[in-house]
């Protein structure tokens, strides 16, 4: 599939540093997920025996009826979140409506790769201090997809070969940058990497994307 440059900006079309995620707003929405964030956290930085946990489990557990009883049913709620422009702003990688997101904010460059610079924290962590390397693949996955509508193209992966070069630093800037590389009919390949500031890979994929529309649902 052609992604549609009236609706989603395209290299070429689009100036270098687009943002192509949705970015954080101004809103109520942004504003509950983003304190979502800090609690999930600050459950991890809290100290086990004097946070008064018990007290905390309560006031969370009021917090999530308040919003449970408030939510549409699943189908209704699917239909609303796949309305409208199709950037999504519930994706577990760049949805700032998603508390699981880090969020990365993705930008489009001119020489046709997107790149993004995040931090990862404690919720992110595999080995002592570092990425957990399925958090690392998914952030890739997703930034490869950001990288194909960049290109003009879409697809879902079919493969995603992930190479761990060495162990991901969490509490730093980390630049994640991907391109498009080579397509043939249906067939997208697209490639990536994740570095510190001073240039080191810790982790490069190489990926096939299959061009295939899914549905949304309405
Ligand atoms: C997802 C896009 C959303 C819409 C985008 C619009 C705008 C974009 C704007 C912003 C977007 C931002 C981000 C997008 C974000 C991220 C991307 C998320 C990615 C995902 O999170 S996505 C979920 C995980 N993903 C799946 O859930 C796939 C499950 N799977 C299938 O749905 C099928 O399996 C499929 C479709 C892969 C293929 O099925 P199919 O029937 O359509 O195609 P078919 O089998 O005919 O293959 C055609 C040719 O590809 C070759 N081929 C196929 N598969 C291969 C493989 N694995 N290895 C090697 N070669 C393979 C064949 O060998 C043949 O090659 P040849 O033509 O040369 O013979």
């Amino acid at each position: 599939m052609r992604v549609d440059p009236s609706t989603h900006p395209t290299v070429g079309t689009a100036p270098d540093g687009t943002v192509l995620t949705s970015a954080p707003q101004d809103t109520a929405v942004d504003h509950a997920t983003a304190a979502a964030r800090r609690v999930v956290d600050a459950l991890l930085r809290t100290d086990r025996t004097n946070a008064n946990l018990e007290r905390v489990a309560e006031e969370l557990n009021s917090i999530a009826e308040h919003l449970e009883e408030h939510a549409p049913a699943v189908a209704e709620r699917l239909v609303d979140m796949w309305a409208g422009e199709g950037v999504t702003r519930h994706d577990p990688v760049t949805g700032p409506e998603n508390a699981i997101a880090p969020p990365l904010v993705v930008e489009g460059r001119e020489d046709g790769s997107v790149q993004s610079v995040v931090t990862l924290t404690m919720p992110y962590q595999g080995p002592p201090g570092h990425a957990h390397g399925g958090v690392s693949a998914l952030l890739l996955d997703h930034l490869l997809g950001v990288a194909n509508a960049w290109a003009g193209r879409s697809g879902a992966t079919a493969q995603l070969n992930v190479r761990y070069h060495r162990p991901t630093p969490l509490f730093e800037p980390l630049t994640l940058t991907g391109r498009l590389v080579a397509q043939d009919g249906r067939k997208i390949n697209t490639i990536g990497d994740i570095r510190t500031a001073d240039g080191t890979v810790c982790v490069s994929v190489e990926a096939l994307f299959v061009d295939k529309t899914v549905p949304r649902p309405r």
